[in-house]
């Protein structure tokens, strides 16, 4: 086969002898068409975009080989619309094709700010957003990295959310790989068919359990894409690396089922054997295409799946379960900042969860593991400070026998407590964490129970999108008399109470995945372990400055996030170099410089 630079050369060749503008222009087509047979080759004609193999970004500010003319303003990954300067104007074919005007980026992003402000509606946001994605990308990372507070409650949690609901009324383009029952036997073909070959993050769902909204079948996939958006954001991952991906079994949604807009199979779930397969085939098919160095995320698997699939490829593969592990590991992180407002140490506390699923049981084994690594003493132990509530009522050992096998270690010696205000009661904790997915149980007398033996007791609402927080920040702050350290996991705006301003922080897994990945990305690390985690946490938590602290914050802001990911990043990749798991050698002297240096940056590039 030809290699790139040979065909690239042979592209070039091509256009010099080619007068005529119709003929460079459909040159400029077959430069697309041929990224696709490329694919099979090496990463793309134009690598200068995407950086080399490791991910690590060519600091060219050119690109050389793009399409012309009206392909080229069709090519979301080249096009600047009105940005295109005169001499791009004359090179590229576009005179007449764009009106004379020409605008900075910054006037483009100032226009289209101006114009999403004028939606009232969250979902026509999400909307118009999408459409800048498939139509300029740059501009579209531009928007989201200058405005990230302002725009992640619309492309994530919770507009997301609703999007998902939604998705097949809204839908529009594929934004990723829909992978259904259809595909088994064929998944090696369909990943070949997804125009990238360098990818270096997959996020893939199964839409059993989007958010705390249950089963969205495969319009889950909002998920995987918003997701993937803030890998590019929050984390520097080159947008044409990451792969939103929908395994579609059917699903349980009658609502859906019935819907005659929904984009899915048909068909109830399918389970047991036929499941495991095609997720087994998924696995191995992943791997054998992006090697063993893809960064495979699981999201919004429901329970049963979820633990099954992340202890069965963790030993074979570079992956991680977002909503076990990523928020386990924010809210270590909260936790750990929180320690400097109430005081003690990890150990003195108390933890009372509602909710016993992926993120109840993660959270609290990444809590009992930083506990046992702190006071040296065994972490069955300190799982002895850990108490769970499911829907039974509080895990105690005489329900063992009936308990799923996630729930079993925390299973203790007490007498059954029915409701979780009951639980409140007689556990008496420091800390309350909410992650049912079920909203409005943090009640009056919930909290106004745990205001009454905590000075500052720490409550964490972590369910999403709002719809199902467990509390509001409102009712946090008012119920405790403004004594609460609250954050949650969908955002609230700040509260007055008794003419006090009170921030609460987002204890949402965005904070940690994107520096998560990209430093199992920069190390090329080849799996992930809890110890990586934990340095997440700590890289996330010393990053709350005294200012944050001051306003009872636990977390610190968004607009910080690359700053913050960069340290995240750095931290875990030292992790990764330190068990002997990271590929890329020699290990970088500075992380956090070499981690910055990684990131990708939206500004237009010029094109020779
Ligand atoms: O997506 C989010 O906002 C956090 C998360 O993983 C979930 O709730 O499942
Ligand atoms: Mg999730």
């Amino acid at each position: 086969m030809m290699s790139l630079r040979r065909y690239t050369s042979f592209l070039l060749l091509l256009l010099k002898k080619e007068k005529e503008k119709e003929s460079r222009q459909s040159l400029g087509w077959l430069v697309m068409e041929s990224r696709r047979l490329l694919n099979g080759v090496a990463g793309g004609v134009d690598e200068d975009l995407r950086g080399n193999e490791d991910g690590h970004q060519l600091l060219t500010p050119w690109a050389s080989s793009v399409a012309s003319g009206y392909t080229l303003l069709r090519d979301p990954h080249h096009n600047k619309g009105l940005a295109f300067p005169e001499k791009e104007r004359d090179a590229h074919y576009l005179r007449g094709l764009l009106p004379p005007a020409v605008m900075s980026q910054e006037l483009q992003e100032k226009k289209i700010m101006n114009m999403l402000r004028q939606y009232k509606v969250p979902l026509h946001i999400y909307m118009a957003m999408m459409d800048l994605q498939e139509r300029n990308e740059r501009l579209f990372y531009k928007l989201l990295i200058d405005n990230v507070e302002e725009l992640l409650p619309i492309v994530y949690t919770p507009t997301v959310g609703e999007a998902c609901q939604k998705y097949g009324s809204i839908f529009r383009r594929p934004q990723g790989l829909y992978i259904s029952l259809k595909e088994k036997g064929k998944i090696l073909e369909v990943l070949k068919n997804w125009p990238e070959r360098n990818i270096q993050v997959i996020v893939v769902t199964d839409g059993e359990r989007i958010l705390g909204l249950g089963d969205l079948g495969c319009q889950g996939m909002g998920i995987p894409v918003g997701k993937l958006s803030l890998y590019t954001a929050l984390g520097g991952l080159r947008p044409s690396a990451c792969l939103p991906i929908t395994i579609d079994v059917g699903t349980n949604n009658k609502d859906l089922l019935k819907d005659e807009f929904y984009i899915g199979l048909r068909q109830n779930r399918a389970t047991g054997q036929e499941y495991a397969e095609l997720l087994e085939e998924f696995m191995f098919a992943v791997k054998q295409n992006y090697g063993e160095k893809v960064l495979i995320q699981f999201e919004d698997f429901a329970n049963h799946n979820a633990f099954e699939l992340l202890a069965k490829y963790s030993n074979t593969h570079l992956v991680f379960n977002d909503d076990i592990q990523g928020t386990a590991s924010v809210v270590l992180a909260g936790l750990i900042a929180a320690l400097k407002l109430v005081g003690g140490k990890l150990s003195d506390q108390k933890f009372l969860f509602l909710g016993a699923g992926e993120a109840g049981t993660g959270i609290a084994e990444l809590i009992a593991l930083e506990m046992s690594k702190q006071t040296k003493t065994s972490i069955e132990e300190t799982r002895k400070k850990i108490w769970l509530v499911d829907s039974k009522g509080l895990i105690i050992a005489s329900r063992k026998e009936t308990l799923q096998h996630f729930k079993k270690p925390w299973a203790h010696e007490h007498e059954p407590m029915r409701t979780l205000l009951d639980a409140v009661k007689a556990i008496k904790p420091t800390v309350l964490i909410g992650s049912s997915g079920v909203g409005k149980t943090f009640t009056k007398q919930v909290v106004e129970a745990m205001a009454s033996f905590n000075k500052k007791p720490i409550i964490l609402a972590l369910s999403n999108p709002t719809s199902q927080s467990e509390c509001t920040a409102e009712e946090a702050y008012t119920w405790s008399e403004g004594r609460a350290i609250f954050a949650s996991g969908s955002p609230f705006n700040p509260v007055e109470y008794n003419g006090k301003t009170y921030v609460p922080g987002q204890a949402n897994n965005a904070y940690i995945f994107p520096g998560l990945g990209l430093g199992l990305i920069i190390s090329g690390a080849i799996r992930v372990k809890d110890d990586m985690l934990l340095a997440a946490s700590e890289a996330l938590a010393a990053q709350v400055a005294t200012e944050n602290f001051e306003k009872g914050l636990i977390y610190p802001p968004f607009s910080n996030i690359r700053k913050i990911s960069a340290h995240i990043a750095a931290n875990v990749a030292a992790k990764a170099y330190e068990l002997g798991l990271a590929s890329r050698l020699p290990r970088p002297k500075d992380l956090v410089e070499y981690a910055e240096s990684c990131m990708y940056n939206p500004v237009y590039r010029t094109y020779r």
